[in-house]
């Protein structure tokens, strides 16, 4: 048991007590006793609304079934909509309004470009994300499926020349569509070289030109006339080419070019939320005491990689030396924006003067703006913020009044905190029905502070299932892509967008690319999002921000924006297009096809977050192609499991049997992993397994059909298991 510490009306875990009294606190300019009187007072004001609102949660949600069951036979859309109207789900029309937010970094007002995001309670993948802020095109392309394997091209232990050609080709059709010369191509280049504030390019012909847009060159690095590196800047984005003859590469170079250094990740989310596991207030320290040294700057971690022990550090900001000669900087790292979580949770850490625990978005937005303070204070190794802002994305929020209950909590940490109103920043994920529903509400509530909206669709698409459970069978997983409303849903963000000043001031984000192997099919597909309007997207992996970061070059996104500003068509009949089966007699090879795989998902993601407690992780599929997991896409394949289940699309003995045989191959599948604790030897006793049943058996009611009340309980189930196991 716990020895809480009492302070005030507060119970404090004692570890947690010290974390903010040793480490947050110090140099932020706030007083102990001050911090938790401020601290106390702000929960307690803010936890009915927050109780309250959670509660209209249910109340609409309820309705929402109810009336299914009431006109499921007589369907009139119609009446369906005046209904979702009448009990306030759909909110009333908004005038016109622009946001007004300021002190705002160019990463997000005016260079377009990745957002990379990264659990930020992993020190080695979080500082490599925010290093990923400039990354090599070569090893991109090397190392991925995004160079084919084909003639003789395939990856090997040691390097292989034939694909190495098809890299190099590949990164000078880039240069010759992205710089091209006055003439002729970047292949057929011996010498780059600065000379009287120009670039001159020598051609294997003798002659000596320039590239066809001379502003595109913005610097170098080295001499004048031995340059090591030369910088670009194309669509707002830079690259290098890297020059050294003495490289292994570089020696095979006509030119010496040993790489092409992308700018990729010009942002990166540290998440808090669904990529982490974090149960309880030790867990909780973890995930801020990374957090604190990413604002300090000083975070390392040292592991091993092969036989080689690697320290990690944050990069240092790049030199240059300008065209005319003077010398400048660039950012070596992400603008870094840290994901809270919403406003569902609540944490063991602290509890409140009923001994109950206090909403776990409170907390996070106190302390991780807490622990920001000391780089808005100067206090740490690099500046984030150049225009003093911290960073928050907020996530599933339902509709208008929650977000301005979290526009409410901002101010009150502002004030407590002693930040200038509007320091802190906000990101609304739209990824709640209600929330694109009413986009253009939620945006007014906030519209003095935001940064950005992003269309979460996988969460959007556990909430499209969750609310219209009793709707019907929904069609299946890999068909939600192409439904009506996940489209609609799509187009309407950029839309409210658009419509509400977010160009030249903030960012209109677009959903994760969830197959992180899978670079090739990434290049061709994610340009699409930028071709719809978004100015940023989101990636799993630094390896393929470099390679999104291609789409910037490609498009220019201001100029894409400019073209659909004029389009405002209210999509909302789309949008509620319920995406259930129009005819659910699919086959038995079909239905447990479908089963087969989300079996498959949940186990082999569950199985390593209440076991291991790991928050993302690379899952296969049934047809072997590796998916990010993580909360999102769980709540996506449980609740399509409970809907099948409740519709009779399938039974209950088929879906414990699915579950059983697919543990069996999880279990294999992870078979090479020391710490991994296999299901199927004892499914009774197996808390993942167990925790995968809650999730399918007990899905429709999980609040919004939510992954984490039952994710937490049975973490904390098997952390007490495998403790007492130990003593
Ligand atoms: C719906 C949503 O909310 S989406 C947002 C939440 N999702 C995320 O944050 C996804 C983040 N991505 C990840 O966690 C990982 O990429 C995973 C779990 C998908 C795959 O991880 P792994 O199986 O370890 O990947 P893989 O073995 O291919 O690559 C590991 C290497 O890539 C790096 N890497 C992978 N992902 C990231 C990342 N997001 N940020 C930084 N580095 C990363 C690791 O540091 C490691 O390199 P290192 O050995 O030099 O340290
Ligand atoms: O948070 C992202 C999502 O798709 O959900
Ligand atoms: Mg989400």
């Amino acid at each position: 048991m716990t020895k809480y510490k009492k302070v005030g009306n507060l119970q404090i875990d004692p570890n947690f007590y010290e974390f903010i009294l040793s480490e947050a606190l110090p140099d932020s300019g706030l007083t102990t006793e001050q911090f938790w009187a401020d601290f106390d007072k702000l929960v307690h004001d803010l936890l009915p609304e927050n109780q309250a609102l959670l509660s209209k949660r249910q109340e609409l949600q309820q309705k929402i079934s109810n009336w299914h069951q009431a006109n499921n036979k007589k369907f009139n859309f119609d009446n369906y909509k005046s209904f979702l109207k009448e009990i306030g789900y759909l909110e009333p029309e908004v005038e016109e309004f622009e946001i007004t937010t300021q002190g705002v970094d160019k990463e997000i007002t005016s260079q377009a470009g990745p957002q990379l995001v990264v659990p930020v309670n992993n020190a080695r993948y979080a500082i490599n994300a925010a290093n990923a802020r400039w990354g090599s095109l070569y090893d991109a392309l090397y190392g991925t499926d995004a160079i084919s394997e084909k003639d003789g091209a395939e990856r090997r232990a040691t390097y292989n020349e034939t694909r190495g050609k098809k890299v190099i080709s590949y990164a000078k059709a880039f240069l010759d569509q992205t710089i091209p010369l006055e003439k002729g191509s970047h292949k057929d280049v011996e010498n780059y070289t600065i000379s009287d504030s120009k670039l001159i390019v020598s051609l294997s012909t003798g002659e000596t030109i320039s590239i066809e847009d001379t502003s595109k060159f913005v610097g170098f690095q080295g001499a004048a006339d031995v340059p090591s590196s030369i910088l670009f800047n194309n669509n707002g984005l830079h690259f290098e080419i890297q020059i050294d003859r003495t490289h292994p590469i570089g020696q095979t170079d006509p030119a010496g070019v040993k790489d092409i250094l992308m700018e990729a990740a010009l942002t990166t989310i540290m998440d808090c939320e669904d990529s982490v596991a974090a149960v309880d207030a030790n867990d909780k320290i973890e995930v801020y005491r990374n957090w604190l040294g990413l604002m300090k700057g000083d975070l390392t971690t040292t592991f091993t990689k092969g036989t080689k022990s690697i320290t990690r550090k944050l990069n240092e900001d790049r030199e240059y030396t300008s065209p005319t000669g003077e010398e400048f900087k660039l950012n070596g790292r992400s603008l870094i924006f840290v994901r809270n979580v919403g406003h569902l949770m609540t944490t063991c850490a602290v509890l409140d003067q009923t001994g109950e625990e206090i909403p776990e978005g409170i907390l996070d937005c106190v302390v991780t703006s807490l622990l920001a303070k000391q780089e808005l204070l100067g206090r740490g190794n690099f500046k984030n913020s150049e225009e003093g802002s911290v960073y928050i994305v907020k996530p599933k929020m339902h509709g208008s009044e929650e977000v301005a209950f979290a526009n409410l909590l901002f101010t009150r940490v502002e004030d407590m905190l002693g930040l200038d109103r509007n320091t802190l920043k906000i990101g609304v994920m739209d990824e709640e029905r209600r929330t694109s529903l009413n986009l253009r509400a939620c945006i007014r509530q906030v519209k003095d502070r935001v940064v950005f909206i992003n269309t979460g669709f996988l969460d959007r698409t556990g909430d499209e299932m969750h609310t219209s459970m009793e709707a019907g069978p929904m069609i299946r997983k890999h068909e939600m892509k192409l439904s009506t409303w996940l489209n609609a849903y799509e187009t309407s963000n950029v839309n409210v967008g658009l419509a509400t000043g977010f160009k030249g001031r903030a960012q209109i984000g677009k959903g994760m690319w969830a197959m992180p192997d899978l670079m090739a099919d990434m290049l061709q597909q994610k340009s699409g999002q930028l071709k719809a309007g978004a100015n940023t997207a989101w990636v799993p992996s630094p390896t393929a921000a470099v390679l999104h970061a291609l789409h910037y070059h490609e498009t220019d996104v201001p100029t894409v924006q400019d073209q659909l500003i004029k389009r405002s068509n209210d999509l909302t009949d789309s949008i509620l297009q319920i995406p259930i089966a129009k005819n659910s007699d699919w086959n038995r090879e079909d239905i447990q096809q479908e089963l087969d795989n989300n079996a498959q998902g949940i186990l082999g993601y569950v199985v390593r977050w209440i076991n291991q407690g790991i928050g993302c992780s690379k899952v296969p599929d049934i047809n072997n192609i590796a998916l990010m997991e993580d909360r999102a896409t769980l709540r996506i394949s449980s609740q399509h499991m409970t809907n099948w289940l409740h519709h009779g699309i399938c039974t209950k003995e088929q879906v414990l049997e699915t579950l059983k045989r697919m543990a069996k191959i999880v279990d294999r599948q992870n078979a090479g992993d020391l710490n991994y604790r296999p299901m199927a030897t004892d499914y009774e006793h197996s808390v993942a397994f167990q925790a995968a049943l809650d999730l399918v058996f007990k899905g429709k009611e999980q609040p919004s059909g939510y992954t984490e009340p039952i994710l937490h309980r049975r973490r904390k189930e098997a952390k007490a298991m495998f403790q007492a196991q130990t003593n």
